[in-house]
Order: C-alpha cells, then structure tokens, then sequence
C-alpha cells in the first residue's frame, strides 16, 4: 500500500525541473556536501557513507550496503536508517540544481524487509519545482538497478541560503566549517549566485 499526501502533490503552477548548465556531468561522482553528515561523510564510522552519482536529467543514482550497526530487527536494516538513504540521495539532487536545500518533508514506503549485508540502489530524481519548493521521489532496489522495489520515498525539500546553516548550526561546527577552504568549495559548488 502506498500514497502521497496533498502536501507532496506539486501546484498547478509548479515547473520542470531544469538541470543547471554547470551542473556535474552524467556519470560524475558528487562527493560528500560535508565530512561529518551521517549520510555522505567520510568522518562517521557508522555513517551510510553513499557516494551519489549524477544523472542525465535531474537525477542522481547511488548505492547503500546495509551494515550491521544500521540494523532495527536482528538481521534486518532499521526503517529510519532506510528514510536517511532516501533523505541522503534525495538531498543530493541539489547538486544538479546548484542550490542548497533542506528536508522540509519526507514520506516512505517500506515495501520489502531489507537483510543487512544489501546493497540498496537508489535512484532519485526532482519531479517539480515551485518557487522555493522542490518536489522530488526515490526508490531503493534490491539486487541491482533493475531489482525489486524495497523503499520508496516522495519528498518536498526547501531551498535555502548558506545563512540557514551559519545561523543555526553549533557554532564550533560552523567555525570548523567556515575555516576550510575545501568546505566552502563545496559549500559554494550549490549555490548559483554564492
Ligand atoms: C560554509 C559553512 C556552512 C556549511 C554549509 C554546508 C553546505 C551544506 C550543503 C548542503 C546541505 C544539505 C544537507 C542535506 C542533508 C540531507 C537532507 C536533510 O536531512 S536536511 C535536515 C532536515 N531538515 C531540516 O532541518 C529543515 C528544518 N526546517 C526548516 O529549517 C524550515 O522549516 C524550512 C527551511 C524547511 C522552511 O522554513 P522557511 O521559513 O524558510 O520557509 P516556509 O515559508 O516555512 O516554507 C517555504 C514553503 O515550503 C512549504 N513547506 C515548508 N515545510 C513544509 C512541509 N513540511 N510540508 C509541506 N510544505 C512545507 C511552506 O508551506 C512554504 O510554501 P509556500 O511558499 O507558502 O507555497
């Protein structure tokens, strides 16, 4: 069973998304935003470290191998742990936009139990953009592209500026941040107008 609330379901008005002219290349690799984040960094042991890879469209592809610390019942991946994949590869849809977004709202259906030891293929992509407002779905297979579905996701992410995370982020993170030329390098890498 599964279906989108009201609030996940685009405006009339709503756009095609455009893929942004510098965007990374199909096939390009698009790096952690952030050493530390629990999705993409490097810098967490027990992280889902995804490595997320650019699309044709506005549409990144990228795969999750289920570890023992993410699991929920004994053998099998924990449901939260599942949404932060999908929340991850949703999120690195903004490369292909060059702006910075945030989760504003994520829905999942968890459609197959998923074994630790998987490797989740995700594929995400942007379906709408309204304003501010960037409607986007994943889905997570299991035993290749083509698998069965295990997971899907439809998600509305916010646009915001780099202020969002200055002004509200700890500040001895911010400081460590905003002292690292290669952060702000990626930091910039979302923005169009930086
Ligand atoms: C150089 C140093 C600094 C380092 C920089 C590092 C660079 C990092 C680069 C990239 C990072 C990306 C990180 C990705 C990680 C994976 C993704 C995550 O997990 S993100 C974390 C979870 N999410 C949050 O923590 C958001 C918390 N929420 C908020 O902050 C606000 O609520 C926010 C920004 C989402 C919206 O607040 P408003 O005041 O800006 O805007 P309003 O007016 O409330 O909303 C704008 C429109 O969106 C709709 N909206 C907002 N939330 C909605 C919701 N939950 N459901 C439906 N509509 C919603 C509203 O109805 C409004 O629509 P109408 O323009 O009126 O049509």
């Amino acid at each position: 069973m599964s279906g989108t609330s009201a609030r996940l379901t685009p405006p009339a008005d709503a756009v095609k998304p455009v893929r942004h002219p510098d965007a990374p290349a199909p096939g390009e690799l698009l790096g952690s935003h952030y050493e530390h984040c629990f999705g993409c960094g490097g810098g967490q042991p027990h992280g889902l470290h995804l490595q997320a890879t650019a699309g044709e469209g506005v549409n990144v592809t990228a795969e999750f191998t289920v570890k023992p610390a993410h699991q929920g019942a004994p053998g099998l991946a924990h449901g939260g742990v599942l949404a932060t994949a999908m929340d991850e590869a949703l999120g690195a849809l903004s490369w292909l936009l060059r702006v910075i977004a945030v989760t504003g709202r994520l829905e999942t259906d968890y459609v197959l139990p998923v074994p630790v030891d998987t490797v989740l293929f995700l594929e995400a992509e942007v379906t709408a953009v309204h304003g501010r407002k960037i409607y986007c779905r994943a889905t997570g297979r299991t035993g290749g592209a083509e698998g069965p579905v295990a997971v899907r996701a439809e998600a509305l992410f916010i646009e915001v500026k780099v202020e969002h995370f200055i002004d509200n982020g700890r500040p001895e993170e911010i400081q460590a941040a905003m002292s690292d030329p290669d952060q702000i390098r990626r930091a910039r890498a979302f923005e169009v107008n930086p």
